[in-house]
């Protein structure tokens, strides 16, 4: 059987990358065309796809008093968060990088909340400086250390403390974050006495109440069963006179990578809503930290076949991105949909799809059925999160191109860059 006779696959999760003349587009530009004038490995993202996203989140907010603060560690690039600045989003933080990141792409520091366990004081400092909506506080070493340097500065910070509510998001170990294993928030126990001692610091103005229990998560049960702790902590908080303005529920929606049925923002927000209501407090602002399910299906990743290899235990198609580019696959052994560019009508074979790197876990597809010769281009599906932000220069290999199509046309939005970026600020000795 031949590809020709076979449907043309189904590009995972997104309608902005399609099959037309035979040729993988991305809205209305050509991906063959595109890898080939600018090479690979290439990020490709589609705007359209960024602003149905956001628009799926809004569609389920209505006239809600709910901000969402995009989870930007999933894809930071400048005008990737421009866009989302444009829309009216917030950003969710976990370093001062990010924070300058934010500031430079026209984000506002009044809906920038700042999670992460580990903040420094020169990042606490940027972030007063800054006047962002709120810390969440990991611990209370982090809450003491933030009232002393508030309290030097004459500020005042604002603060949500981060609870974890030991509540299994049903996803990877490795991407799971509310459980008590976790390094992440202070465990929910623990958190009246917190707060109590919140309430007493200098420096120190107590807004809200937070929990992100991991990600790629695909059922409501886990959000809900965390958000009833959540607000019996509140109840219990309450009851001391401690009151907040706003409730965080992270962020965590998963996507589609291969037959996973991803939620709406609908079907975790209506459930949410009615629990707020019924308890009562459908008055606090609510903070969403989405970041996966904004820009994942918006991106695919374009690489070149180097060379085809037909070895006794496999056949190898060594490409041109590597697990430097996509660390996925060699990190979680994380599944990412492979799709021929131009798809061909020979007889597929079985290949793993691996990059130049020295390492066995460089590896980005395996035993996929494919047609494929040399120089043929091949898109990485749901690329567009946790793909470039974690990409490295390891094997001193220049990180790839970013690009954003918008209909018809496309913008360089990262150049490649250079060999002498790879060993910028490096000195020989004297
Ligand atoms: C605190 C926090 N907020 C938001 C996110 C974004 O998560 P996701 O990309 O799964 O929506 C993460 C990542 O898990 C996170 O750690
Ligand atoms: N980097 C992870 C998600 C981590 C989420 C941040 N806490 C991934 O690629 O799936």
């Amino acid at each position: 059987m031949t590809t020709q006779s076979q449907p043309l696959p189904t590009p995972a999760g997104s309608p902005f990358f399609h099959y037309q003349n035979n040729t993988l587009h991305a809205e209305g530009v050509c991906l063959e065309i595109l890898a080939r004038e600018l090479g690979t490995p290439l990020y490709v993202y589609s705007r359209a796809a960024l602003k149905a996203a956001w628009q799926s989140y809004q569609n389920a907010i209505g006239s809600r008093n709910t901000l969402v603060c995009y989870g930007m560690k999933a894809n930071s690039n400048l005008a990737v968060l421009n866009e989302f600045a444009k829309l009216g989003s917030g950003f969710d933080i976990v370093s001062g990088g990010e924070l300058a990141r934010v500031l430079k792409a026209g984000g506002q520091a009044a809906k920038v909340v700042f999670s992460g366990v580990g903040k420094q004081d020169w990042e606490i400092e940027a972030a007063l400086e800054a006047g962002i909506k709120c810390f969440n506080v990991e611990s209370v070493a982090e809450l003491e250390r933030i009232s002393e340097v508030a309290t030097r500065l004459g500020k005042t910070a604002p603060v949500s403390l981060r609870v974890n509510p030991d509540v299994d998001a049903k996803t990877h170990p490795y991407i799971s974050t509310g459980m008590k294993e976790n390094k992440f928030g202070i465990e929910i126990g623990a958190a009246p006495a917190a707060y109590q001692k919140a309430n007493t610091l200098p420096g120190i103005k107590i807004v809200g109440v937070d929990s992100h229990i991991g990600s790629q998560i695909t059922e409501v049960s886990p959000y809900l069963d965390a958000l009833d702790k959540t607000l019996n902590l509140l109840d219990m908080l309450g009851l001391q006179g401690i009151q907040v303005e706003h409730l965080d529920i992270g962020g965590g929606l998963g996507i589609r990578y291969t037959d996973e049925i991803p939620l709406d923002p609908k079907e975790l927000l209506e459930p949410v809503y009615e629990k707020l209501a019924q308890r009562g407090y459908d008055h606090l602002q609510l903070v969403l930290e989405p970041g996966r399910s904004l820009v994942g299906n918006a991106g695919v990743l374009l690489t070149r076949v180097q060379y085809l290899k037909h070895a006794e235990a496999r056949n190898f198609a060594i490409i041109d991105a590597a697990m430097t580019d996509l660390m996925r696959p060699a990190l979680y052994d994380a599944y990412h949909g492979l799709l021929a560019v131009r798809p061909r009508a020979q007889t597929p074979e079985t290949y793993d799809i691996v990059g130049p790197v020295c390492e066995s876990a460089d590896w980005l597809a395996k035993q996929r059925s494919i047609a494929l010769e040399q120089d043929d281009i091949l898109a990485l599906e749901s690329a567009g999160a946790y793909g470039f932000v974690m990409s490295s220069q390891y094997n001193t290999r220049p990180r790839a191109a970013e690009v954003m199509v918008d209909g018809e046309h496309f913008h360089i939005i990262r150049q490649r860059e250079k060999l002498e970026d790879l060993f910028e600020g490096e000195q020989l000795l004297p």
